[in-house]
């Protein structure tokens, strides 16, 4: 049976209206793919505080976690995911990418033009969505 793991991933956004997306470096899993950074839940840890640990662990940075974006479970060829992502905001730090290859700032309808891993598509589906109903990103 494959491995499964439950991550929670962050979409961090600011006061341009966009959004901090992160490349995974060659050396990680799912190399040179992009993503919303974040990892692994770790054992009792809530998704709030494994979170806030992997954005300060990642980014140097301190995050408020907010609403929920969405929840996917999707099969890659070795494991099984589910990911969790929530939109956030930075309170405190400065960005620093500690283990991606980059980290760029990418406005709503740009972010299709990135090559997301599979599990986040359903994400940036939603977040198309939601910036149209609400304005709010
Ligand atoms: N962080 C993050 N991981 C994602 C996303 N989408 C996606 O498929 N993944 C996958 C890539 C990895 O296989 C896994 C997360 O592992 P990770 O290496 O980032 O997490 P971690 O920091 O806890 O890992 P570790 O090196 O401490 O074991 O989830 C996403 O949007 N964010």
């Amino acid at each position: 049976m494959k491995k499964h793991i439950n991550v929670v991933a962050a979409v961090i956004n600011n006061d341009q209206n966009e959004i901090l997306c992160a490349l995974r470096s060659s050396v990680m899993a799912l190399p040179n793919l992009w993503e919303f950074p974040g990892g692994k839940i770790e054992e009792g840890e809530s998704h709030e505080i494994a979170l806030v640990r992997e954005i300060q662990e990642e980014l140097g940075v301190h995050i408020k976690v907010g609403d929920k974006v969405e929840d996917t479970y999707y099969e890659y060829d070795t494991f099984t995911i589910q990911l969790t992502s929530y939109l956030a905001r930075i309170t405190a730090g400065d960005l620093k990418a500690t283990e991606h290859a980059e980290l760029k700032w990418v406005t709503i309808n740009h972010l299709d033009e990135l090559n997301w891993a599979p599990a986040d598509i359903p994400a940036v589906e939603e977040l198309k969505k939601l910036f149209e109903v609400k304005k709010v990103l």
